[in-house]
């Protein structure tokens, strides 16, 4: 058992898949900025702390929350990957949360996660040297080649789709992203900075539609799951 977590949520990307000037994090989803509907789910977590967001460098758009739900929401700035900028988040969080303490890190790119799913994570991870949310793959996986046909089928057992939140001791993740950066390895997601350092995060199957919005035909779907997921 845990006490209270904090969470790491970066948000310093461009959102560049999805197009235009304005980061995605900040285009209305339902009628709000995308960034508020998942700093709101996060905060109504009962064993979520606090919240330290990452931001990009000057970043205008940010709404200059300070609390939601009776919850701290701090602010650092991001880096020029999601790694330095969850680094730059793990860096920034008060100094009561203990380098032996678990912390969760969270896209706001999701705003769709359940918080039983949080909580499922939190449980499960806590016993083992963190962990990750995730859905193993059930749909055939295909290699393409370079004229866009399919070149070969691989393998599909053992294969999950990775989410977030990822769940890490503070330190520890400290120690593994920055021997990353020291190696030059770029690392998509933190249970991989993990795995360079020799430990083994645990898979949490979670929901599937804990979707990242990537592209702006993920907007309509967020929005639909956001009306049927009530928590
Ligand atoms: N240097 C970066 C890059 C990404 N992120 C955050 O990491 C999450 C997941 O990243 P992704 O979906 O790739 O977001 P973007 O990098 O903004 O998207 P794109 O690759 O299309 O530019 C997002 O909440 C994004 O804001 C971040 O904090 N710092
Ligand atoms: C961390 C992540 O959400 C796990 O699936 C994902 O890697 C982040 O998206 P990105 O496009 O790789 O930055």
């Amino acid at each position: 058992m845990t006490g209270a977590l904090w969470c790491v949520v970066p948000a310093a990307g461009r959102g560049t898949r999805v197009g235009g000037m304005c980061p995605k994090q900040y285009l209305p989803l339902a009628g709000r900025p995308l960034i508020e509907h998942t700093l709101e789910r996060l905060a109504a977590h009962p064993q979520i702390a606090g919240l330290l967001v990452t931001l990009g460098a000057d970043d205008a758009r940010w709404p200059g929350i300070t609390e939601l739900n009776g919850k701290r929401v701090m602010t650092a700035p991001g880096g020029a990957e999601r790694s330095d900028s969850v680094l730059a988040g793990i860096d920034a969080l008060p100094a009561t949360v203990g380098q032996d303490d678990f912390v969760l890190v969270h896209d706001a790119a999701r705003p769709c996660v359940r918080l039983a799913d949080i909580s499922a994570l939190i449980e499960q991870g806590c016993a083992k040297d963190g962990g990750l949310l995730g859905a193993p793959l059930r749909d055939t996986l295909k290699r393409a080649d370079a004229a866009g046909c399919s070149a070969q089928t691989e393998p599909r057992d053992q294969r999950w789709r990775a989410f977030t939140p990822q769940m890490f001791r503070r330190g520890q993740l400290a120690s593994a992203l920055r021997a990353a950066a020291k190696d030059g390895r770029a690392v998509s997601d933190e249970a991989m900075a993990m795995e360079l350092a020799g430990y083994a995060p645990l898979l949490v199957e979670g929901a599937e539609d804990n979707i990242k919005v990537t592209t702006a035909a993920d907007f309509p779907l967020a929005a639909y799951l956001l009306s049927r997921i009530v928590t």
